[in-house]
């Protein structure tokens, strides 16, 4: 039979071994309290029953508060922003019952805490037996759907950066330092530096790891155009937030860049279009510098897309059709916002949408200075995420004779 001579715990490199080995301490801790039931009405609060009292006191005073906010604040989080599809499902059902059950155990165990607390000094024997068993059960059902449904997730979905991760965040809560000897620690990286944090997180650890899908020579069509047809319907039909929305980014004369979002209108052959004023920052940087690049980013399909090329302006014809296919209450926003310039307050604003709403009644018409811009491209990057940032990136650059080559970039 193979003893243990001690309680070893797992190292902190196997974050849900941790966790889990917190839970059979857990299960230890209740079973005392159970044993304490029977104890207290035979032999009072003698020294045995003092230091059970103690043992039980110093477990869920410290460690399962540490214990609850590794789940909240950095087990939990991971798994929404790493789960996807049906697992985003089971969480979005488990979790809010797991953070109920949490507020509800520390209130029950307050409650058992007060009176642990006169036993522990000898001072009573008192201890709520049915308080003691619903405490018992709540903790006992609790860390049967932890281990049954979390842990399992976990231990499937996380990349092995994401279990450093995890593991190095609830060493420091706990205030270990991380093992790797300060001799092997670059010189630089021994300077204190705080950390920012946000929401509980250190900004620095927020990391996903990509691994939906991969992007090979095989897999992109010969023509960037409907290689990026391809993915807007496969974007769409993921259901992305605003696919539609791009990142255009434009130089001023002295080559310092700007960028904004917009969104896009068409794509076809003769390259991506959006509408604007062009008196705006961006139509004044177009004028002088027609190069632009726009950029989508789809984080639900790990993927990007980066375009650059030459931009002129649409038809007149074009920029009418659209104009006029808006909602006249945009057309009317159009024509009363002198984009990009300053105003005094959001009451001048007002007035002049009803100024122009009254002048042009529900048929505005499209001033010049508002219309469509197209970027015709010349280079194409289509990439996708990947395992430890090993990502695929497939670039399209335009020919002299306007054939594509394709290459494979380093990510
Ligand atoms: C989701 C989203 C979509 C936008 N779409 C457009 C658009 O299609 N056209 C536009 O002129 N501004 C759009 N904007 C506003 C621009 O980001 C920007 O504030 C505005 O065009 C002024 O930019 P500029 O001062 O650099 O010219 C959008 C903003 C967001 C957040
Ligand atoms: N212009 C501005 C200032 C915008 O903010 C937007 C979208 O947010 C647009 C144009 C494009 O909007 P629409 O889809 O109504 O043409």
């Amino acid at each position: 039979m193979n003893h243990h001579l001690f309680d070893t715990a797992p190292d902190f490199n196997q974050p849900i071994a941790v966790l889990k080995h917190c839970h059979d301490r857990i299960r230890k801790q209740l079973e005392t309290l159970q044993k304490l039931l029977g104890h207290l009405p035979v032999h009072g609060a003698d020294s045995d029953a003092r230091k059970a009292a103690q043992a039980v006191q110093k477990y869920f005073n410290h460690a399962a508060a540490l214990h609850h906010e590794d789940e909240e604040e950095n087990l939990m989080p991971m798994l929404q922003a790493t789960a996807r599809d049906a697992d985003a499902v089971q969480l979005e059902q488990i979790i809010p019952g797991i953070l109920a059950d949490h507020q509800q155990m520390e209130r029950e165990w307050q409650q058992l805490n007060t009176q642990l607390e006169q036993i522990a000094q000898g001072h009573s024997a008192e201890l709520d037996s049915a308080a003691v068993q619903r405490f018992i059960d709540r903790y006992t059902s609790h860390m049967a759907v932890e281990e049954t449904n979390i842990a399992p997730m976990a231990k499937r979905l996380f990349s092995h950066e994401q279990m450093e991760q995890l593991g190095s965040a609830m060493q420091a809560r706990r205030g270990i330092k991380p093992s790797l000897p300060q001799s092997q620690v670059p010189e630089q990286h021994q300077v204190p530096v705080s950390n920012t944090v946000a929401n509980g997180v250190v900004l620095a650890d927020i990391r996903l790891d990509y691994g939906r899908a991969s992007l090979t020579e095989d897999d992109v069509l010969a023509d960037p155009i409907a290689q990026f047809g391809k993915w807007f319907e496969e974007a769409m039909h993921a259901k992305v937030n605003e696919p539609n929305a791009m990142s255009l980014a434009t130089v001023d004369t002295e080559g310092r860049p700007s960028s904004r979002i917009v969104l896009i209108k068409q794509y076809d052959q003769r390259g991506f279009t959006w509408y604007t004023n062009y008196d705006s920052q961006k139509g004044q940087q177009l004028r002088a510098t027609p190069h632009a690049a726009l950029l989508f980013f789809w984080s639900e399909l790990e993927r990007q897309v980066r375009i650059e090329g030459t931009v002129t302006k649409t038809s007149r014809e074009e920029s009418d059709k659209y104009f006029y296919s808006r909602p006249v209450k945009s057309q009317i926003g159009a024509i009363a916002s002198k984009q990009s310039e300053p105003i005094a307050n959001r009451a001048q604003m007002e007035a002049n949408y009803d100024a122009v709403a009254e002048a042009s009644g529900d048929q505005p018409v499209r001033p010049e200075h508002w219309g469509g811009y197209r970027l015709d491209p010349v280079r194409i990057e289509f990439w996708q995420g990947r395992r430890s940032r090993f990502h695929d990136r497939i670039v399209y650059c335009k020919q002299a004779d306007g054939s594509w080559t394709r290459e494979r970039l380093q990510p």
